[in-house]
């Protein structure tokens, strides 16, 4: 929007120019960005907390200008709100959940493969091109909103690929093998997630061990896999809780709320019984995480809801309860 940020920079050079203090050249507002992660994630307050700090700190504007915003690795298992995080950071700052750059480090398993990260180097196919995994647009943001990159299991990514990643995370810059183009990270959220030691982890009794311990077997394990170089150059190295039986009914709200939106769209609604929803809810697998529910409601509720909705079109309220120990729309 580059009309909106001529706007905003000239405010910011009048203010100047008066003596004042520079506002914010940021337009996204801290608080209602948290409102929405709040609302829509469940059981990560810890991390959530940190966001707020890391929202608060890049809108104040104080950081270092010659690093990226803020470097952020997310540990944890699978479905627990890692991605999530960013998809709503991304709505809240861009109006848009897939705002950002996602590179899968697994496509980058191999260490040849460090040249789709950078781009060619001069005299191979496709270095006139320049071409890279990286969305420029998206990791580079504009001036009045931070660029957002998430790199995704990270650790299957080569040790090649992840040495490539040391100048990006130090100096905010990454030079593209061809030598005449560099992308700059300076204005960019940077997102990295790993399983890495989730597994271990769960193994070692999930359930029963005490956050303090999983978070120390989680370390353990980063410290073997990464070199201390690449580690120390992060800033928040967050773990992600598992998602126990404790916080099923709130993430079945949300994920009713997300059916309840598609179904308005179409001038319907939809009320689920407390039976239903522990229909739903029952035999929750934790080490899937958040999916499990979503898939249960996709596979059991939703072609349940189709049935009735397709064969009595005009109908507007439906409610969902268990007859039988089956569940059943009407
Ligand atoms: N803590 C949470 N609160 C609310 N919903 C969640 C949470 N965690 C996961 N979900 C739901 O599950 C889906 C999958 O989660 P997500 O993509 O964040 O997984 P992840 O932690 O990145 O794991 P993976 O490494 O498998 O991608 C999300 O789209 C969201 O709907």
């Amino acid at each position: 929007m580059p009309f909106a940020n001529q706007v905003i920079e000239h405010n910011r050079e009048q203010l100047a120019r008066a003596g004042g203090p520079l506002p914010s050249r940021f337009t996204f507002e801290p608080e209602q960005a948290m409102a929405l992660l709040r609302s829509r994630i469940v059981g990560q307050d810890a991390v959530l907390d940190e966001m707020a700090a890391m929202l608060r700190v890049v809108k104040a504007g104080i950081g270092d200008g010659e690093r990226p915003l803020a470097v952020n690795l997310f540990m944890g298992p699978t479905g627990v709100g890692k991605t999530e995080i960013v998809r709503l950071l991304a709505q809240a700052i861009h109006g848009r959940a897939d705002a950002f750059c996602r590179i899968d480090m697994n496509t980058l398993a191999q260490e040849h493969y460090a040249a789709a990260l950078t781009g060619a180097p001069p005299g191979y196919v496709g270095s006139k091109e320049g071409a890279t995994l990286f969305d420029v647009e998206a990791i580079q943001g504009s001036f009045s909103r931070p660029g957002i990159v998430l790199f995704d299991e990270l650790e299957k990514a080569s040790r090649e690929v992840v040495r490539s990643l040391l100048n990006v995370l130090d100096s905010g810059r990454l030079t593209l093998s061809a030598g005449n183009r560099s992308i700059d990270f300076r204005n960019s959220l940077i997102f990295m997630t790993s399983n890495i030691g989730a597994l271990q982890a769960w193994n070692s009794g999930w359930g029963r061990c005490w956050p303090g311990a999983r978070r120390a077997i989680m370390r353990r394990a980063l410290h073997r896999h990464f070199e201390p170089e690449f580690l120390n150059r992060i800033d928040r190295i967050l773990a992600f809780q598992a998602l126990d039986a404790s916080r099923l009914g709130a993430l079945l709200d949300i994920e009713l709320a997300k059916l309840d939106q598609r179904l308005a769209r179409q001038g319907r609604s939809l009320h689920v019984d407390d039976e239903a929803r522990r229909l739903l809810c029952a035999a929750h697998d934790a080490r899937f995480g958040a999916r499990d529910l979503a898939r249960r409601l996709r596979t059991r509720l939703e072609p349940v809801l189709a049935e009735g909705l397709l064969a009595q079109p005009q109908r507007t309220h439906w409610r969902a309860g268990v007859r039988d120990g089956r569940l059943v729309v009407e």
